[in-house]
């Protein structure tokens, strides 16, 4: 795929970013994500793709906006076919709460290489490059922080472990306790998470975690990007996602399979792009400044190359169109 749409995919997250970020702590997170979905489908009318939304909002009938199966891009002759996933506002929460860790993200992978995930729970591990190949998502979790810990040559004691924080994984944390490792819950965001085990800056060692599917394959692409391992298995937790897994096809033998990252992402040639909406432990979060200017901070990945690329963006609020745009409608 043609490396400058690297850049073209960060306009895209700088836009969802900028449009949600005058949400932060006004106790509104559906405004915040629509603000962030408003962004983002506009900015990607200028991106020469022929997009199809695989991973989205949800269904047409649920999600007016970049929904499952939506196009998206300039769609030209010449422009190649892929397969979009994209979470606008990454963390909801956080954003209505002015909580830290909050990201617009996107993916993005030749048509037919990412994996159509139900929105149902996920059990997710992620590692970064050096335990990649020692971690088995079915293993018990001693063995694989063991397998870490020696990965990394660290002493288990020092080893960090990062869960979301649900009364669903209260078993897992007795267990990683009781390996002695040190525990960072977080409320949430697991795609941040996730992709945290791949940058030593952070401290995280391990992913261990329970959360949405779609999120899961999205983390998926960055990991690929980042040379890190990560594995799912679909985990339904009610009857209503056990039902919809089936009418998507996902029969018990298929969601008892554990995902590799292979089967996540199946192509070697990915892009993955997020931006700050919320100061964050990767990224900075949006900044206003004098003259209607705002900041923002992204990183950008492709897997073929392996090249990580952040990017700091000075934006005018009153100059470029798409943002004139959303800050009328959002601020
Ligand atoms: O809040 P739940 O039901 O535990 O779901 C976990 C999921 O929610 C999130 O924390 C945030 O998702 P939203 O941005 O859609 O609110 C995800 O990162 C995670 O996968």
């Amino acid at each position: 795929m043609d490396r400058n749409l690297a850049l073209e995919l960060v306009r895209v997250t700088e836009t969802a970013a900028l449009a949600s970020a005058g949400y932060m702590g006004r106790g509104n997170k559906d405004a915040a994500d629509q603000a962030a979905v408003d962004g983002m489908r506009k900015a990607f009318s200028h991106v020469s793709i022929q997009g199809k939304v695989v991973i989205g909002e949800g269904e047409l009938d649920e999600a007016p906006m970049l929904y499952i199966g939506e196009e998206v891009g300039r769609w030209g002759s010449g422009d190649r076919a892929v397969d979009i996933a994209v979470d606008p506002l990454e963390g909801t929460v956080l954003i209505a709460k002015g909580l830290p860790n909050a990201i617009a993200v996107i993916a993005m992978a030749p048509q037919g290489t990412l994996l159509h995930a139900p929105d149902t729970y996920m059990k997710k591990i992620a590692v970064g490059p050096k335990a990649k190949g020692l971690v088995q998502l079915d293993a018990p979790v001693e063995q694989n922080l063991k397998a870490v810990a020696k990965a990394l040559n660290k002493k288990i004691q020092d080893l960090t472990v990062i869960i979301q924080d649900r009364p669903r994984h209260d078993a897992l944390i007795q267990e990683v306790r009781a390996a002695g490792c040190r525990i960072k819950l977080f409320g949430d965001g697991d795609v941040a998470a996730a992709l945290a085990t791949c940058f030593e800056d952070t401290g995280i060692d391990v992913f261990m975690s329970i959360g949405g599917a779609p999120e899961g394959v999205i983390a998926a692409v960055a990991l690929k990007c980042l040379g890190g391992e990560m594995q799912g298995k679909l985990n339904p937790l009610s009857e209503e996602e056990i039902a919809r897994c089936e009418e998507l096809g996902w029969h018990q033998e298929k969601i008892n399979k554990v995902l590799t990252l292979e089967d996540l992402v199946a192509s070697e040639d990915v892009f993955f792009a997020a931006t700050g909406v919320s100061d964050g432990d990767l990224l900075k979060g949006v900044t206003y400044l004098e003259n209607n200017q705002a900041k923002t901070h992204s990183v950008v990945m492709r897997s073929k190359t392996g090249t990580i690329r952040f990017v700091d963006a000075i934006h005018r609020l009153d100059k470029n169109e798409i943002l004139v745009e959303m800050m009328e409608k959002h601020r």
